[in-house]
């Protein structure tokens, strides 16, 4: 063995070694894969990922103690990350009102500024109206509020500044619609086959157009129900995004939720719906939350892929919503496709997100005019915990700048 040789062996092999164990250790490090055993796989090639169990925590993000392994020098390459404590959802619009006041403040701004004008001439009506629609607030809300805000100002004489914002105020939550039940249906229900009654979970299924922000709000859902008490299994049945899937794991591990997800690109999404019914079903969780791909080539594949996936479910149990998500800032062409959706899925409730990007804040009852359905979330941020429950009043005073 001539030196070149045997430098090339005494330099190489042990860099070969070296490159051989951080390999090894980068897998390792990688976050917690699918855990699965075989009697947790369920039959059609879906994998059930269990978040591996972490310390919780009960306050802001601290420092864990070190393990002992790190102690004496050898880093614990299994621990866990620490669980997150997602914030209540309760007043959360009120927390993220600096932000709706933001998207909503020309609407509002604008009004009241016409408004408090001495005398309202005809112009200054048509102002008002268009200020209206391009808010997308929607041609038959808008004319109704002018007529009703004509009328008020006609037969009450109305000049002072305060009293115009309440009259505008009134009008605006009148057009919200206070009396909707925008309650979700997340208790377990009863549910009956084969003569016998059990209980099972309440199941929400997420649907919408690609981009809307599904996935997100299935992962901000998740953390919501969570910061309720309430036991989850989240199901990846937008399999036509590959992404979709780790981004969902990704949201559940956080809060110690597990996913149910396929181990093959392209599986068929009713077979993954029906995985994570049938998980939860057998864990006795309290909420499964179905995400899904939403593809709109054509109404009739979109009928079959909802329909399909609809029909699995219900063998295990009933569905309890079926939650629309909607991106604010796509106006009329949102609304156009959501009623594909609401023909085909039978929506319960919309989900309108990214309204912190917009000053169409009025979409939220053109869209609630349009379907019937009322808006139950909002989005109002990219943050985990930047979905609240929607509250008629909070927004309108987020509108009008309070
Ligand atoms: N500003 C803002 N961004 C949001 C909000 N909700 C979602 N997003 C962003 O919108 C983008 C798309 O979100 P996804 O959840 O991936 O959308 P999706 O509908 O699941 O998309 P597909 O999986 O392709 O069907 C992401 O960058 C989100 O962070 C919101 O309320 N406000």
């Amino acid at each position: 063995m001539d030196n070149d040789l045997l430098t090339a062996l005494l330099v190489g092999v042990p860099s070969l070694f070296a490159i051989a164990t951080a390999a090894v250790l980068i897998v390792r490090r990688r976050p917690p894969g699918p855990t699965s055993t075989d009697a947790d796989r369920p039959a059609s090639g879906t994998t059930v990922t269990e978040p591996r169990p972490a310390a919780p925590e009960t306050a802001a993000p601290t420092t864990a103690e070190p393990a002992a392994a790190e102690v004496e020098g050898v880093p614990d390459l299994e621990a866990a990350p620490p669980l997150e404590v997602p914030a209540p959802a309760t007043g959360r619009l009120a927390r993220l009102r600096d932000r709706l006041s933001r998207s909503g403040s020309p609407l509002g701004a604008r009004l009241l500024q016409v408004l408090s004008r001495d005398h309202l001439t005809e112009d200054d009506w048509d102002e008002l109206e268009e200020t209206l629609l391009l808010a997308d607030v929607g041609a038959g809300p808008s004319g109704e509020l002018i007529d009703a805000l004509r009328t008020q100002v006609r037969v009450q004489g109305v000049k002072d500044p305060a009293q115009v914002r309440a009259m505008l105020r009134e009008q605006l939550l009148a057009l919200v619609d206070p009396t909707l039940d925008r309650s979700l249906a997340t208790e377990p229900t009863r549910h009956d086959e084969a003569g016998a009654t059990t209980t099972v979970p309440a199941v929400v299924l997420v649907v919408g157009v690609n981009g809307t922000g599904k996935t997100t709000t299935v992962g901000k859902l998740a953390r919501v129900l969570v910061a309720e008490g309430r036991t989850v299994v989240l199901g990846a049945a937008d399999t036509f995004r590959a992404a979709a899937a780790d981004q969902l794991e990704t949201w559940g591990s956080r809060v110690g939720v597990p996913t149910v997800r396929s181990d093959r690109d392209s599986a068929d999404p009713a077979a993954v719906a029906f995985d994570a019914v049938r998980t939860g079903v057998r864990d006795g969780v309290d909420v499964v939350l179905v995400d899904t791909a939403g593809r709109l080539q054509n109404k009739a594949g979109l009928m079959d892929e909802l329909g399909k996936i609809t029909r699995v479910i219900t063998r295990e149990a009933p569905l309890s919503e079926v939650l629309l998500v909607l991106d604010a800032t796509t106006g009329q062409n949102g609304l156009n496709q959501a009623r594909v959706f609401a023909e085909v899925a039978g929506v319960t409730g919309i989900v309108l997100t990214k309204l912190d990007g917009t000053a169409k804040g009025g979409i939220v009852v053109a869209v609630q005019r349009e379907l019937g359905v009322p808006v139950k979330l909002v989005g109002l941020g990219e943050g985990p915990d930047d979905l609240a429950p929607f509250d008629p009043e909070e927004f309108v005073d987020g509108l009008l700048g309070d």
